[in-house]
């Protein structure tokens, strides 16, 4: 078995395990479902050719077997739908929770048109074979039952049924291989489609504005990605669609050489004839069910493959990252000071570019002070501030909060010292528990930033995010501060402010914090306010710098 295989394979039995019970029962009543088919039709042959018709019991056995059927098979059915629906909620609850849990590294590298496929459509694809397996099941049992039949029947004939089937298979599994390919090369395509969707809803005003890069997305990346999946699909059904119609023939040739070879296996018996007839015809129904499910088995493999990648990927989530809601929350100790002793980190090489090198990096930053951590583009101060805040651990030193060194196990409780608005924040509209009313301090600052009128609290929740990027930026600053965290981080603030608003932020709001006791980290370009600050370091090629204490 190839390593893909049995990543596959490895993960299947994995999903499949807290419902082997469940699956076990829908599988063995779905045999018996199959059985009870096959029993329906042996009976009706030798019905058929029973002297006198049917007997009273043959017809009471007739209906019990009938019900027998009907009701395996609908349990069958309830308990794969069960196992289905669990599949999918389970692979979406545990998937979820490595995203959630993944080292920011990790997911930083793991990109997002990557990830959306495989939380949505391969869990759809997974899913749907779990729906499909009742049908498997019931058809497997019934074809391999009405071949137990043709053996009792003529066991001659059987060996050349059976060995028309094993042709069908061979065709079936060459043409399987193929398809295969097909597939796969299809679902890496969907990958990219998901790329060019991005960038069609997240670029929609740069494309709405450059022709030719809306022409080169739609004709040349877009249409072409699509066209080449819908060649690769149609391509790999083709051929499964082909296999399955010389598998069809392969039937009625098995019928013309019973029905040219009488004489030699059925000695004339008309009944032993007609009942094999009629069997093999009514095989081949189940029979086709079963192979029109390969290409459904075959996009499985492909996509639990894709899921054991992610999985794999994230394996090895943040430890002690807490999703229990109802896991106490634990106390921390009033904050006295923050440091960052001799801590490396480095990027590894990206291209042709060499790794950047950060450190080693000495900081110390007291309870209630203001840092201010400025410097020319690409320096590292939001590397900086993801290791200050325990984001990235560090790869060589210590970060120590009230001298207590930060350990895999507390840098989550650590982390809970802090909010952030980022560069490139994301801004929720839900306020967290509790706060189902704004106090009338953070009505007071939506009114001082000039939102109020704009943004007002509604069930938990933030009436609109639908602003301008400034007053967004605003709006989170008010999310900011409701938070109460004592250390607040801003990166680069006040770059979308007008200037009024950004005489505002560092000479008023920035100072008014600081008398509350927050501790405030600000990366900066802003040089007329760099005075404000306690304490100003300068990132420069990964280096801290330390420019002379101001305040
Ligand atoms: N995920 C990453 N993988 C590899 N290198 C990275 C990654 N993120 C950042 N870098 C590199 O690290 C360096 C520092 O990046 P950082 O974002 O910390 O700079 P910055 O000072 O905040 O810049 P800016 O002022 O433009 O926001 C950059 O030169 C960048 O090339």
């Amino acid at each position: 078995m190839s390593a893909t295989q049995c990543s596959a394979t490895r993960e299947l039995l994995g999903i499949l395990k807290p419902f082997w019970a469940v699956l076990a029962l829908s599988i063995f009543l779905g045999v018996v479902g199959g059985i009870s088919i096959t029993a329906l039709l042996t009976a009706i042959n030798r019905v058929l050719n029973a002297e006198g018709g049917m007997t009273q019991g043959m017809m009471l056995a007739f209906a019990a077997i009938c019900a027998l059927a009907l009701l395996s098979a609908i349990l069958s059915n309830i308990g794969t739908n069960y196992v289905g629906q669990k599949i999918i909620a389970h692979l979406r609850e545990s998937l979820g929770g490595r995203v959630l849990c993944a080292p920011i590294e990790q997911l930083e590298r793991y990109r997002t048109h990557r990830l959306i496929p495989v939380l949505t459509h391969d869990i759809d694809t997974v899913s749907d074979l779990a729906f499909g397996l009742p049908q498997l099941v019931i058809s497997l049992t019934i074809t391999l039952g009405c071949l137990a039949y043709l053996a009792t029947l003529s066991p001659s004939m059987f060996l050349v049924t059976a060995a028309a089937v094993v042709l069908g298979s061979v065709v079936q599994y060459i043409a399987r291989g193929y398809g295969i390919s097909g597939f796969e090369a299809a679902r890496e395509q969907e990958d990219l489609l998901q790329k060019h969707f991005r960038s069609m809803a997240e670029g929609a005003k740069e494309l709405r504005i450059h022709r030719p890069r809306r022409q080169r997305l739609y004709s040349r990346q877009l249409r072409e990605t699509v066209e080449r999946i819908c060649r690769l699909q149609v391509r790999s059904v083709n051929i499964f669609l082909t296999a399955n119609t010389i598998g069809s023939l392969l039937f009625f040739i098995v019928i013309a050489v019973a029905l040219a070879m009488q004489g030699w296996w059925a000695n004339g018996d008309r009944s032993v004839l007609s009942g094999f007839v009629m069997t093999l015809l009514f095989m081949k129904g189940p029979l086709e069910s079963v192979l029109s499910l390969l290409p459904l088995l075959s996009r499985n493999r492909i996509a639990l493959r894709r899921i054991a990648e992610l999985n794999e990927q994230f394996s090895n989530p943040e430890p002690y990252l807490l999703l229990n809601e109802e896991l106490p929350i634990p106390t921390v100790e009033p904050l006295r000071t923050l440091e960052l002793r001799d801590v490396r980190y480095t990027y590894p090489a990206v291209g042709d570019n060499p790794p950047f090198v950060m450190g080693p990096l000495n900081l110390k930053i007291e309870a209630g002070e203001m840092l201010f951590i400025v410097g020319e583009n690409g320096g590292g101060k939001t590397t900086l501030i993801k290791l200050l805040l325990g984001l990235y651990a560090p790869h060589g030193g210590e970060v120590l909060v009230n001298g207590k060194v930060v350990e895999a196990s507390s840098r989550d409780d650590y982390r809970q010292l802090f909010t952030t608005i980022f560069a490139d924040f994301f801004l929720f509209e839900e306020l967290m528990d509790g706060q189902r009313d704004i106090p009338a301090e953070a009505a007071r600052y939506l009114e001082r930033l000039e939102i109020g009128h704009k943004v007002g609290v509604a069930d938990g929740a933030f009436t609109t995010t639908d602003l301008s990027t400034g007053q967004r930026k605003r709006l989170a600053l008010v999310h900011a501060w409701l938070d109460q965290r004592p250390i607040l981080v801003f990166d680069e603030w006040a770059a979308d402010q007008d200037p009024t608003f950004r005489r505002i932020f560092y000479t008023e709001l920035l100072p008014d914090l600081k008398r509350q006791g927050k501790t405030l980290i600000v990366i900066s370009h802003d040089d007329r306010y760099f005075d404000v600050a306690d304490q100003l370091v300068r990132m420069e090629q990964g280096q801290l710098i330390r420019e002379q204490a101001l305040a």
